[in-house]
């Protein structure tokens, strides 16, 4: 087993990652590329630009691991001083390298190679020329990666470096050995169960890397526990082990990825034979979505959203039917925020967070909504349908159909309400049962959302402990769909 490991360590240099101005990525990148590859990363260093830092780490790097890379310092100024910091690690120095010479003259022009970029062509006495082929052309690359030993040297560039790592990955590949991995995701605290994983640790030993980690802010678990192992066979072992290891029911179901998979995962309720409220309701909405599509352009429309939960499952909604009948123009949902004058900072946060996440377009306005949808009509004329996650149990909104206009001392929308009829419980259903992510004050017995000055949690969802303490379940948890809006005095 031990004979085909192959490990590496990675070197970042640059003072401006040192100094704080630059965030290194290229580590992520390069880590999680080479456990890919069935590459051990061993460890991660990041020095700055000094001739004598470079050597001494590079020097002790080579002789640990069975691949150096590293990544900055090999361009043209008088700050890149890899290539010398390697040949002062191996003993020996650099020089102009033909070749190189020549590469420089045919990439950048031979009137515009300047004494700073033929810099670039000096390098250790010992250095080999690697070049990337790439994978669909077959075709060699024009610029070569400069290697010494067992040290590879990259751009910091992240899209230079990513680009000449994905060409050169076989140089690091190790054919023996593919790392299988699951997660599972556990709704319990991490000392809760902390005995059960280090036991199942314990038997698997070093055949199976077992980690734990607690997220604080899911709604869906609160521990990660990753499993990683050579062997399929034995990581399916400590799975099943942990699975019954830990209480009943703990073990829950988890999407990383919901955004990805939105129009997948919506189709099969829209397609599937069953015919309960949930899969009528989800059926009903995307046809109304769908509708509304035949009838508008993207650029005709908007979601109204605000950052509540009906507004949230309807942009998924949303996202989903364009991700499926609409797959070139994804990236361009408009979503409008008329923020009230008092928002709560989790609303704020879980916006923003949605807007990154779906890659909204997000026109935003502050102030009262009616003196709002004035000013979008002249900010944005093309705008003249706006989806809407209203449902009939809405004040003022039993009247609505899936299309109304907006009333007649209102500036004119289109108003679409594709779920209109969807009940509280199917909300939630929906929300849920595709692990998407809302806004926090849900968790926290908040069962709708105006602004600061006028919501409050939910009294039914109120517990009281023993010493007086209250706190409030989840907004899932509200069993009697009348009650709502008991924590809005709008
Ligand atoms: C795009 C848009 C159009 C609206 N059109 C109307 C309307 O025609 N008539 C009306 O009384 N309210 C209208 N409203 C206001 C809503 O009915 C509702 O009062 C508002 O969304 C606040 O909801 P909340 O109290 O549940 O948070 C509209 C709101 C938006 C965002
Ligand atoms: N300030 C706003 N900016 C943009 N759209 C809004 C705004 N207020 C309401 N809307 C639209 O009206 C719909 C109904 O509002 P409502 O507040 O009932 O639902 P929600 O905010 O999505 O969820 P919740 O009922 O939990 O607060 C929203 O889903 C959204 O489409
Ligand atoms: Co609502
Ligand atoms: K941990
Ligand atoms: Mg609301």
């Amino acid at each position: 087993m031990d004979g085909n490991r192959v490990t590496a360590g990675i070197i970042i240099v640059g003072d401006e990652i040192l100094k704080g101005q630059t965030q290194d990525t290229n580590s992520h990148f390069l880590c999680r590329r080479l456990f890919a590859l069935g590459v051990e990363v061993k460890r991660v260093s990041v020095i700055g630009d000094d001739l004598d830092d470079i050597a001494t780490e590079v020097l002790e790097f080579s002789r640990n691991y069975t691949h150096v890379i590293t990544s900055g310092g090999v361009g043209p100024t008088h700050d890149d001083m890899t290539f010398e910091g390697v040949a002062k690690a191996f003993s020996t120095s650099t020089a102009p390298h033909p070749e190189l010479v020549q590469v420089l003259k045919d990439y950048f022009g031979p009137d515009n190679l300047d004494s700073a970029m033929m810099k670039m062509a000096q390098i250790p006495s010992t250095a080999k020329l690697q070049y990337g082929v790439h994978k669909t052309t077959g075709e060699r690359t024009k610029y070569p990666l400069v290697s010494v030993n067992n040290v590879y040297m990259f751009p910091g560039v992240p899209s230079l470096m990513e680009r000449a790592f994905v060409l050169l990955e076989d140089l690091f590949r190790n054919p023996d050995v593919t790392f299988h991995t699951e997660e599972l995701y556990i709704n319990r605290t991490e000392s809760s169960i902390a005995q059960e994983i280090k036991t199942v640790a314990d038997q698997f030993g070093k055949s199976v890397v077992i980690g734990s980690y607690p997220d604080l802010h899911n709604s869906y678990y609160q521990v990660k526990i990753s499993l990683e192992s050579t062997s399929q066979d034995q990581l399916n072992k400590a799975s099943v082990q942990i699975k019954s290891s830990v209480p009943a029911g703990s073990v829950v179901p988890f999407e990383k990825d919901p955004v990805g998979t939105a129009a997948e995962h919506v189709y099969d309720i829209v397609n599937s034979k069953v015919d309960d409220t949930f899969h009528t309701s989800v059926r009903h909405a995307v046809s109304i979505i769908e509708q509304a599509l035949d009838k508008y352009t993207l650029k005709d429309m908007c979601l109204g959203f605000n950052g509540g939960k009906d507004c949230t499952l309807l942009l998924h909604l949303f996202h989903a039917v364009v991700q499926k009948k609409y797959p070139d123009e994804i990236g361009k949902l408009q979503a409008l925020y008329i923020r009230s004058r008092l928002p709560f900072p989790e609303v704020e946060l879980f916006v923003q967070q949605a807007c990154k996440r779906y890659n909204l377009e997000l026109i935003r306005y502050e102030g009262r909504i009616k003196e709002n949808l004035a000013a979008l009509k002249d900010g944005h004329p093309n705008i003249k349908a706006v989806l809407m996650g209203t449902r009939k149990t809405d004040p003022y909104s039993d009247h609505l159909d899936s299309f109304s206009m907006t009333d007649a001392d209102w500036p004119q929308f289109m108003r679409v309400n594709p779920i209109l009829n969807w009940t509280y419980e199917t909300v939630w259903t929906f929300l849920r049962t595709l692990c998407l992510p809302y806004c926090s004050l849900y968790d926290h017995g908040y069962t709708s959302l105006g602004s600061m000055n006028n919501t409050h949690p939910n009294p039914s969802l109120q517990i009281v402990d023993s010493n007086g303490i209250v706190s409030y379940k989840p907004a899932y948890q509200l069993l009697d769909n009348g009650n709502e809006r008991d924590g809005r005095n709008v």
